[in-house]
């Protein structure tokens, strides 16, 4: 969102200390750039909440939301936990030097090579989401006569007020076992029963860019709930409560996200109040945010190339970048906001589209942005890009994906290259 705490200086957009036109000539353009202060920020005002409720905590950040090497160390510097999702996320944790023990794994369809990876690794903790990777993980384990922590992932039956892409906990989701209907019950028996899984708690995740306080209080009643049951009827009780992610943030002024802080507040407030009800010890707690760290410390740099004015109609205004590298408005219809990083100082003149050079029509980056005049070769900056940008990037068109810099205290570095042409073409292999 365009806020007062976007720092200019002659004009130019600073991001971490740093001039982003500067940054946008020396590495080129499209360029994402993330403010590793500002993460580090987020992350330890995370901290600070937690701290004050007298509970034992584990941040893990969602990696699907951005993961690469360098922002693997930098979660390592901060102590952080972090979740996984996939073979490829795992192996560049474990290459960063990232400790497997403090890394969980999910998703809904781990493979079996995936969880060998998990197993031989040492990772943390595997949150189990359906009863195959019950037999699978119970294969893996019995093969190298070896045990790991489990979780359960639940589905609890909340539907998160966000976009219906972004929801998770409702009873359709694809993912976890259904507290309802009592698949979340089968699968404790089966894993209790199995001595090389050694289940610490459960965990439910109900979307992402949550807005509404509701849901997570709801699934902090329900944790407790569910752990009392589990405790009256087969005396187990979770030592971890983990309630996964999903904290909104403001793309736009029109987003009006809770904090944090409020999020973690009301979430110790009910489960303590729950469980010194029922009589249970207090569980950790565990929360799996992704956006909300990275989301706000990142920016798309793009440089602005042609136009098209339709009169009385619209004006694009196109970029060289778009889909590729930001699929999140062509998928969810996501708002972002933009200024234009060498003029921050200028009058806004014009209401333009910001198109992408896609071939897809829907390759819109932004609806409606209010600009200053430009011309080509001005660098657009679109704000908040962090979260679920390069992470879902892709090679359409045939386009490299863009460059990584990190910039923090007035000095940028490279974290991830530019792909080059021969990049797209090194797994093309001769048919004639
Ligand atoms: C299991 C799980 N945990 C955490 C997250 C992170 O969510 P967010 O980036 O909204 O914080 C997700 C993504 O929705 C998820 O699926
Ligand atoms: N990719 C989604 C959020 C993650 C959903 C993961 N369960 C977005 O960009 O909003």
């Amino acid at each position: 969102m365009i806020s007062s705490e976007l720092k200019s200086s002659n004009g130019h957009l600073v991001i971490g200390g740093v001039d982003s036109v500067e940054l946008a000539h020396e590495y080129g353009t499209p360029l994402v750039v993330y403010d590793v202060e500002q993460i580090r920020q987020t992350i330890n005002s995370f901290r600070a909440s937690f701290e004050q409720s007298g509970f034992k905590y584990e941040i893990s950040y969602a990696s699907k939301a951005f993961a690469t090497v360098a922002m693997y160390q930098v979660l390592k510097q901060e102590h952080l936990h972090t979740d996984v999702v996939s073979g490829g996320e795992l192996f560049t944790a474990l290459k960063a030097g990232f400790p497997a023990d403090k890394i969980s794994f999910h998703g809904n369809n781990k493979s079996l090579e995936e969880l060998e990876m998990a197993v031989d690794n040492h990772i943390g903790v595997v949150i189990i989401d359906n009863f195959y990777e019950i037999e699978l993980l119970e294969k893996v384990l019995n093969e190298k006569n070896a045990s790991i922590n489990v979780m359960l992932r639940l589905t609890p039956g909340i539907s998160a007020h966000t976009h219906k892409y972004d929801q998770t906990g409702q009873v359709d989701s694809k993912f976890g076992f259904d507290v309802e209907s009592g698949q979340a019950e089968k699968a404790l028996q089966l894993v209790l029963k199995n001595s090389n899984m050694n289940l610490i708690g459960i965990h439910a995740h109900i979307g992402s860019q949550i807005f509404g306080i509701e849901g997570f209080t709801m699934l902090a009643h329900k944790m407790v709930e569910i752990s009392n049951d589990w405790h009256q009827k087969y005396d187990f009780t979770p030592q971890v409560l983990n309630l996964g992610g999903g904290f909104g943030i403001s793309y736009t002024s029109e987003d009006e996200p809770i904090g944090a802080d409020v999020f973690i507040k009301q979430i110790t407030k009910v489960v303590k109040k729950d469980a010194q009800k029922d009589g249970l010890s207090l569980p950790e707690i565990w929360i799996e945010p992704g956006r909300s760290i990275v989301g706000p410390a990142g920016y798309n740099l793009y440089t602005i190339g042609s136009h098209k004015d339709i009169p009385n109609l619209k004006s694009y205004i196109n970029v060289d970048g778009g889909m590729g590298d930001n699929i999140r408005p062509a998928l969810y219809q996501a708002k972002y906001e933009a200024v234009v990083a060498n003029k921050m100082d200028a009058k806004l003149t014009q209401d333009v589209h910001v198109s992408g050079k896609y071939c897809e029509s829907g390759d819109i980056l932004i609806d409606s942005v209010q600009l200053p005049d430009v011309v080509p070769g001005d660098v657009l900056a679109m704000l908040d890009t962090g979260a679920y940008g390069y992470s879902m990037a892709s090679n359409y068109n045939r386009n490299p994906r863009p460059a990584v810099v990190f910039a923090e205290g007035g000095k940028a570095k490279l974290v991830v290259k530019r792909e080059s042409f021969e990049d797209l073409t090194k797994l093309d292999l001769d048919y004639l």
